[in-house]
């Protein structure tokens, strides 16, 4: 475990920083998380509605307590209390510190929640001091992520394999979601639906309770070195207790999710169907059940880049077959996405981690549904058009799909015939740069508002990050509440890990 810091040690790391640094600069284009990618992570604060049946179990039965963490080079563990204000998910503490361990309560039973603060009350002290270690580190993200990997490959060589071989994209996942956590630590609800994802998720890359203590005191000794300027026993404290909630709740999570769900799927590659020169249609068989809805999306890792984990949303409703669909355009030196569209053929089998994500339909309300769908975004909202009319409720759905031209349009028949046989179905092409061949052309969002208003809808977005930002932004412009508002920003499940 981590002890305290010797100058040999120091120059170890100094050596391995600039090892870092080589292995680090070529993040994948498009996919956001490389070191060019802005600030920090805001989760996506999930719209009401239904919830898929998984999510919400994760929290469910708390089981495995997370030892505490003794933090590099410091003198560690010596706040004990986890203080007031912090939620606390994870299993009852009593005031000498010990754990209580409660039977998991049952599936349905929902999560326990902690004491929920709202917004409009002051920060915690807590969350002032770890707010105030963030703006100290902001300025040097990157080296204090580097730091913290130096950290913890040096003294955890055996956690070294749970990461991709070049670290790239990867590289400040972790710590971003660590500060991202800590950073709403305040905000148990939040905290609880991020944190429980994030724990099951974890499940793919092997992850273990005893792993995350070794996080933890590595974060702290990255922290201790590049927050200096306000460091003291009592900011560590508070990061402590910090780390020991987020701990804890991932902890949770992934033991619930153990009781009914594989760490993964794998899934062997059934058809190949190019569909441009850089977009493909790819349909696989999970070798188990593999539960979802309409709307959400999974990570899935390729043979060819293991422990390199990307996003893609299904593009079909469940099926009765149980073939997954997905819809992959090759970014340029994409590893995973060149790899599926150019490389990928019948027989491959890849892995698919869980799936997640809000954008799904609200089947409880009879509101007509405006869908946005920006290039391979189309993919998801094609498959709530097959989720409600699977549900044979005639609800008008309005999908626009937008392309940067005519020949980006890759689906745009498959939707149209969807639209012939669905009355209650209209299906709109528009067309970004250049004019479309007697479609709609300009950008997508402003097109939608002059179709507007839409006073009965619900609306749903998926697609380039500023196409989603921009949507929103227009539709909240013209009157639509921000709570009928779904989609995945794509940035923040990259972000998000998992
Ligand atoms: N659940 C989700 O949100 C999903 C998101 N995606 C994302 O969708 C994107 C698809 O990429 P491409 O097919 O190359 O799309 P693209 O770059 O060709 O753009 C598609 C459409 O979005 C519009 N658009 C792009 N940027 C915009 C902006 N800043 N403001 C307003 N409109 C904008 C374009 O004009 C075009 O109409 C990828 O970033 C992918 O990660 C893909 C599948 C699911």
């Amino acid at each position: 475990m981590c002890g305290r810091r010797t100058e040999t040690d120091r120059e170890k790391l100094e050596a391995k920083l600039t090892m870092d640094a080589l292995i680090t600069n070529a993040a994948e284009p498009g996919k956001g998380a490389g070191a060019g990618s802005p600030g920090w992570f805001d989760p996506h604060t999930p719209p009401d509605g239904p919830r898929p049946h998984h999510e919400g179990d994760g929290a469910a039965a708390p089981s495995r307590p997370v030892r505490p963490i003794r933090p590099v080079g410091t003198g560690a563990g010596r706040n004990g209390d986890p203080g007031p204000a912090l939620p606390r998910p994870g299993p009852a503490q009593d005031a000498a510190g010990a754990r209580h361990h409660p039977e998991p309560p049952a599936r349905q039973q929902p999560p326990p929640r902690a004491e929920v603060r709202p917004r409009s009350r002051p920060p915690s002290a807590d969350a002032q001091l770890i707010r105030r270690t963030m703006e100290e580190v902001a300025p040097v993200a990157d080296k204090t992520t580097s730091y913290f990997y130096a950290l913890l490959f040096i003294r955890h060589p055996e956690l070294r394999e749970l990461f991709p071989a070049a670290m790239d994209s990867q590289r400040d996942r972790l710590l971003k979601a660590l500060l991202t956590a800590a950073e709403h630590i305040d905000d148990a609800e939040i905290l609880t639906e991020y944190l429980s994802h994030l724990g099951r998720g974890h499940r793919k890359y092997g992850t273990r309770p005893e792993h995350y203590p070794a996080v933890g005191e590595c974060l702290i000794g990255a922290l201790t070195r590049y927050a200096s300027a306000v460091w003291n026993d009592e900011v560590e404290g508070a990061w402590v207790r910090a780390y020991t909630v987020i701990s804890q709740i991932m902890i949770d999570a992934a033991a619930a999710d153990e009781k009914h769900a594989p760490p993964w799927w794998q899934a062997e590659v059934v058809s190949h169907e190019p569909r441009t020169s850089d977009i493909a249609v790819v349909s696989v068989r999970p070798d188990q059940p593999y539960p979802f809805l309409a709307g959400q999306y999974t990570t899935l890792e390729t043979p060819w880049w293991p422990r390199v984990w990307r996003h893609y949303s299904f593009a079909s409703a469940p099926r009765s077959d149980g073939l997954l669909v997905f819809h992959v355009k090759a970014v340029p030196a994409g590893w995973v996405s060149g790899a599926l569209v150019h490389r990928a053929r019948p027989g491959d089998v890849l892995r698919l981690g869980p799936p997640g994500g809000s954008m799904v339909v609200d089947h409880s309300t009879d509101n007509g549904l405006l869908c946005l769908g920006g290039g391979t975004g189309i993919a998801p909202i094609k498959a709530l058009v097959e989720d409600v009319a699977q549900h044979g409720r005639r609800r008008a759905m309005d999908v626009f799909y937008g392309a940067r031209s005519d020949h980006d349009l890759y689906d745009l028949d498959t939707l149209l015939g969807l639209a012939q046989s669905h009355a209650w179905l209209s299906v709109r092409p528009v067309v970004s740069h250049g004019r479309g061949e007697g479609g709609l052309h300009g950008p997508l969002p402003e097109i939608v508002q002059q179709y507007g208003p839409w006073p009965e809808y619900d609306a749903y977005l998926s697609g380039p990050p500023g196409m989603i930002r921009s949507g929103v932004d227009t539709l909240v412009r013209g009157g639509m509440p921000s709570q009928r508002i779904r989609h995945d920003l794509i940035e923040e499940l990259v972000a998000a890990g998992p």
